[in-house]
């Protein structure tokens, strides 16, 4: 996993390697730079021409830095400096006359010649120190080296696109669209979340000397951190040699209504391509047949009782949960005024981990009290609508604070959350922050909600604790949309391609 921290938390973790790892910034600075150079020649075509643009702090001394390694190498060179040079920070200043010191002259961004398709613009004009929008000469940098791109120029940004607003993934207007961000040390949460993370092109992180301080300095909760695929691959141990079904679980499905009986079957095939030995689906009588039709491998268990779940259900489903590793309870079911209190009773009296989706969400919005007297652990998998109905706020005020909406509701009532939307986040009822990188568009389709608590509660069922198994769950979902979309393209991908896409998942992972 890697780190994924906020622009003081930078800050922190270069003083930190400063006074404690004898890494003073100037070399942090040279090595960002160098690495900054070595990206922009990667770009380059053979006769390719390099503009660097550089600002006043920091960011543009790394900027002057790899000016100083390309024209060591020979490069078609052109420096501008943005802004009154007596403004600039005294790293940058001192990078400045090394390369002026060379014979080499900075120019104003006018003097700069257009540029085209083989050339590079290296984007150094703010960083993580970016305080407000843009405006006048700095305004006008951005929008001439959109104007470069947009002539065929390949555009590498020092470790934020200018305009970019490093803690929160929003831009200013104007913002540099980059086609490949070097991000120093560390990645920072404006490169992973939306729309940032798409403005930042490729995201190459770099070793320049403050990870290890930084690590030191950065533990806890609180700072999130970016799962890789090593991760969710080691989450998920190999099967055993001597292993029967009883071995992987047995997980319950309360889903499926009326029209609605394809949620409850997604659920449970999710649930059975996830490695879980055993899978029930508990449905109102009627709909039974229809969940089973889909998958023979599940067992069913008719819901005698009629309209939405309610108390009468209770006695039942009580039954049902007997000797059931994990429940899933939400996709497609029927809601009415006592499903609740009905979900309420089921987490304080069933000795299993349970998945909250769905209108199980918006069942217990009404008294979140319940998550609390769980017996068990309690995932909760709301999208952005659900995560407003359960927290009182508006969907866009979720969306904009996504980080800290997930870990406060998290913390607040003992539950692992998943808040999905791109970039889907986890957090533990302690507060620790997974983002997951996999997904992509094709899977804003019906039903790959329903596929995802199919796959946590097969993960429960197998006895990964949490929060593993539930980021885990999370990665192991975005990589089959990814793995399905290369068959369906993002537009044909729809929900139950995302079970062959699985089967791709355990055959890459060799499980
Ligand atoms: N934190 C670290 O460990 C390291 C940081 N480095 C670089 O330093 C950068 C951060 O440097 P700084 O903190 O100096 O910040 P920046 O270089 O991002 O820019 C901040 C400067 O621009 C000014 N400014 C901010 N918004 C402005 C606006 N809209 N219009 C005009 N001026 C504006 C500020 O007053 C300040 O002078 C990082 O992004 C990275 O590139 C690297 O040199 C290596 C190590
Ligand atoms: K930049």
């Amino acid at each position: 996993m890697q780190w994924v921290l906020t622009a003081a938390q930078m800050r922190e973790a270069e003083q930190a390697a400063e006074s404690q790892h004898g890494m003073p910034s100037a070399l942090l600075m040279e090595n960002a730079g160098r690495a900054l150079a070595e990206v922009a020649r990667s770009l380059a075509g053979p006769q390719g021409r390099f503009h660097v643009v550089c600002g006043p702090g920091n960011n543009g001394g790394d900027g002057l830095v790899a000016a100083r390694f390309l024209l060591e190498g020979g490069a078609r060179l052109s420096v501008a400096v943005v802004g009154e040079r007596g403004k600039m920070t005294a790293e940058a200043q001192r990078n400045l006359k090394a390369l002026e010191s060379a014979a080499f002259t900075a120019q104003s961004l006018e003097a700069l010649p257009e540029l085209g398709p083989g050339d590079v613009v290296v984007d150094a004009l703010f960083g993580t120190g970016l305080s407000r929008a843009p405006a006048g000469p700095f305004a006008e940098a951005i929008q001439r080296m959109q104007r470069w791109r947009g002539a065929g120029a390949r555009v590498v940004a020092a470790d934020v696109p200018s305009g970019l607003q490093s803690d929160t993934g929003e831009p200013f207007s104007p913002c540099v669209e980059a086609d490949v961000t070097v991000s120093f040390g560390l990645f920072k949460r404006g490169q992973i979340l939306e729309p940032g993370a798409s403005l930042c092109g490729e995201v190459r992180r770099v070793d320049i000397g403050l990870s290890l301080a930084a690590a030191r300095s950065l533990t806890g909760p609180g700072v999130p951190r970016l799962v890789e695929e090593a991760d969710a691959r080691g989450a998920l141990p190999p099967r055993r040699a001597d292993s029967h079904k009883g071995t992987y679980g047995h997980v319950l499905g309360v889903a499926g209504s009326r029209g609605k009986s394809g949620a409850a079957a997604l659920l449970a095939r999710a649930a059975l391509r996830s490695g879980a030995g055993l899978v029930s689906v508990a449905t109102r009588a009627e709909v039974l047949e229809g969940v089973m039709a889909h998958a023979p491998e599940i067992m069913g268990i008719p819901l005698e009782a009629s309209g939405p779940l309610g108390l009468a259900d209770l006695e039942p489903l009580l039954a049902a949960a007997e000797g059931k590793d994990a429940l899933v309870i939400g996709p497609g079911i029927p809601r009415g005024p006592e499903t609740g209190q009905l979900i309420g009773e089921l987490l304080t009296r069933v000795d299993a981990d349970v998945v909250l989706d769905a209108d199980a969400l918006n069942a217990v919005a009404s008294d979140l009290s319940v998550l609390r007297r769980a017996k068990r652990q309690v995932v909760l998998t709301p999208h952005p609508g659900e995560m407003a109905r359960l927290t009182g706020l508006s969907t866009k005020e979720v969306q904009a604070r996504r980080l800290e909406v997930a870990r406060d509701f998290a913390m607040a009532h003992g539950v692992t959350l998943v808040l999905k939307g791109t970039r889907t986040l986890t957090v533990s009822a302690d507060g620790e922050l997974f983002i997951n990188p996999t997904g992509n568009p094709g899977m804003a389709t019906g039903g790959t909600g329903d596929v995802l608590s199919g796959i946590c509660g097969a993960f429960l069922a197998q006895g990964f604790p949490v929060p593993d198994a539930i980021w885990a769950a999370v990665y192991t979902h975005g990589l089959a949309g990814d793995l399905a979309a290369r068959r369906s393209g993002k537009v044909g991908l729809i929900a139950g391609d995302l079970l062959q896409g699985l089967c791709d998942v355990w055959t890459r992972w060799d499980r």
